[in-house]
């Protein structure tokens, strides 16, 4: 009786609950009823959602590898003000432009990752170089040992994201990097707004073992501005919540060149990743990265074109994996930080081991409970 009392406290709640689901989910089970915005007619809580033409150039979109905004699709869910879904808009070729700039540029210092919070500087800088002979040689039928690019589990930039106080700070800050921060004011003005500054990113790296746990995204200080989120190489599940942690999510496929908005009623909405699943295609790769890049680039594009030899070590990463990049804005237009998130100097690097931000502890939980 009193084992059925404690059992009963410890009941779950209804996110938790579809999470296990959809973490064991295989793809076959019919009742998942998962939406799938690249056919978007199959679900009846979708709708159209109205972009703005005439914020973005053609010529600004393109030198973003974008498509124009006249050709994009984009939709939103019945009951989710603010939530905006993007299938691929990028033009061909242009995916693999943010694959590599995610693996080989932005996991470089000054930025941070997971692996500096337990290996020395001179252990992680260099992380593609000390990888790249390990993944080009890569069979995709062996299990060899990880390569310091597959342990990579997440990376910040700009206002670096304090995993421990949950805070950004004045003095967490590198330089945001130009190229996504120009791609990410595209995309915010086609949605409606154009005063977003893209000044924090958190990169997530994710493989078929891997998932998200729940959670809000509050840690900005302007909730007014919207959360972006860009997806390349493998699909997964997200689950979108309510404001409360117990209301049942809305699951829905994300494939590779999805682009997500979470604004409005939206941007502080319960949500997680349970499952990162092969791509649509059944290929290694989905097919839109096999695509030869767009002759359309302008030279001035921030789009570069990635090389053969990059491209090798990307792919063979890729067959395995998702990343995911989401960008923020954290402070309203002239505001400053409150004087007590400052922090001593020197704390930059004085993260302690295991306690990184919940969502990410969860990731660990999960692994280690295999029958959950
Ligand atoms: O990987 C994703 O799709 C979600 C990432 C996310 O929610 C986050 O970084 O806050
Ligand atoms: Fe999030």
């Amino acid at each position: 009786m009193a084992a059925r009392a404690v059992a009963g406290a410890r009941e779950e709640d209804a996110f938790r609950r579809l999470f296990r689901f959809y973490r064991r989910w295989e793809g076959s089970d019919p009742a998942a009823a998962v939406i799938d915005f690249s056919r978007p007619a199959a679900a009846r809580q979708v709708v159209s959602s109205p972009l703005n033409f005439s914020s973005v150039s053609d010529q600004d979109a393109c030198r973003a590898g974008l498509r124009p905004v006249s050709q994009w699709n984009a939709y939103g869910l019945d009951n989710y003000p603010g939530f905006i879904f993007i299938p691929d808009p990028f033009l061909p070729g242009c995916q693999r432009h943010w694959v590599k700039q995610c693996l080989k540029q932005y996991s470089q210092k000054p930025n941070i990752c997971n692996l500096d919070m337990h290996m020395s500087s001179q252990e992680t800088t260099d992380l593609w170089g000390k990888s790249q002979h390990q993944l080009r040689n890569k069979s995709s039928s062996k299990q060899g040992p990880r390569s310091l690019l597959e342990k990579l589990r997440w990376v910040t930039l700009g206002y670096h994201y304090n995993w421990n106080t949950k805070k950004y700070s004045a003095d967490h800050y590198t330089p945001f990097p130009s190229d996504l921060a120009f791609l990410s004011e595209q995309v915010a003005k086609a949605c409606g707004f154009p005063g977003f500054q893209a000044e924090a990113g958190i990169l997530n790296y994710y493989h078929f073992d891997s998932s998200l746990g729940i959670h809000v995204d509050e840690s900005e200080l302007d909730h007014s501005q919207p959360l972006l989120s860009f997806s390349f190489g493998q699909s997964s599940i997200f689950l979108l919540g309510g404001q409360k942690r117990d209301q049942a999510p809305v699951a829905m496929f994300m494939h590779s060149g999805d682009v997500m908005i979470m604004s409005g009623f939206s941007r502080l909405l319960y949500h997680a990743v349970p499952k990162v699943l092969p791509n649509l295609d059944k290929k290694p790769l989905p097919s839109c990265m096999e695509l030869p890049l767009s002759p359309d680039l302008p030279a001035d594009a921030v789009v570069q074109p990635c090389s053969q030899k990059d491209w090798e070590v990307c792919a063979n990463y890729l067959q395995a994996s998702r990343i995911n990049m989401t960008v923020r804005q954290v402070l309203a237009e002239g505001q400053t930080f409150p004087a007590e998130s400052r922090t001593e100097e020197g704390e930059l690097h004085a993260f302690s081991v295991g306690s990184y931000h919940e969502k990410h502890s969860e990731i660990k939980r999960h692994k280690c409970n295999t029958d959950s």
